[in-house]
């Protein structure tokens, strides 16, 4: 089990309090008091994913029920921040794993998914965080993640394009001697066929 970094929040006050010096014309004014002590706690809460595996919230596994039917959850929630310009960016996601010996918890994948998109991130990145945290704890026959997100980075600011959508996705195939041929059952274009519905 890895340890959270926690994020050192009187030096990000301290640094946030410079920041609002050089974009505010007043930076002294009443409704700017606890403005670096608030973003410093909200940091704290936004990038409470880092130093922390996704696998490790995996951690209820069952081994009864356990079919090779795929198990798709879809339209789960999620916010995070674009590492390039501190902007969050959010949406949905969508993953199905075909599975072998074990079925997760359901929650446990979309505790998975928060720990992973709580820290600087670009979205291929967290696609595929996702997709290997089920792989690598359940061990499923093969796996796949469909991600739809809006950044803010693309829509309030630059090419200004709002109410864009930017799909990615990752497919994992469980290639350990055993589940070799069932996973080969399954292309990734399967997988993903599965999620675009
Ligand atoms: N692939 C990928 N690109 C991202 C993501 N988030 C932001 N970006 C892009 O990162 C790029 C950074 O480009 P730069 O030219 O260095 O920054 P910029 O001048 O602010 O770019 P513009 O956004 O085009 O104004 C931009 O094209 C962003 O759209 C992401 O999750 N994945
Ligand atoms: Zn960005």
């Amino acid at each position: 089990m890895t340890t959270a970094a926690k994020i050192n929040q009187p030096a990000v006050a301290l640094a946030i309090g410079t920041v609002l010096k050089y974009i505010d014309e007043d930076s002294e004014r009443e409704g700017l008091w606890n403005t670096p002590d608030r973003v410093a706690e909200m940091y704290g809460e936004l990038f409470a994913g880092v130093g922390r595996d996704p696998a490790d919230e995996i951690d209820a596994i069952f081994s009864e029920d356990v079919t090779p039917d795929p198990v798709i959850v879809r339209d789960i929630p999620f916010y995070s921040m674009c590492e390039h310009h501190l902007l969050p960016f959010f949406g949905h996601a969508r993953l199905v794993y075909v599975p072998h010996r074990h079925i997760a918890g359901i929650s446990k994948i979309a505790r998975a998914l928060d720990v992973a998109a709580r820290r600087l991130q670009v979205q291929e990145r967290l696609t595929a965080q996702l997709a290997d945290a089920v792989l690598g704890r359940v061990q499923p026959l093969a796996v796949a993640c469909r991600l739809e997100a809006e950044h803010l980075c693309m829509s309030m600011r630059g090419v200004r394009k709002p109410g864009h959508r930017v799909i990615t996705t990752a497919a994992r195939m469980n290639t350990a001697a055993e589940t070799a041929d069932c996973a080969a059952a399954y292309s990734r274009r399967d997988l993903l066929d599965m999620l675009a519905v």
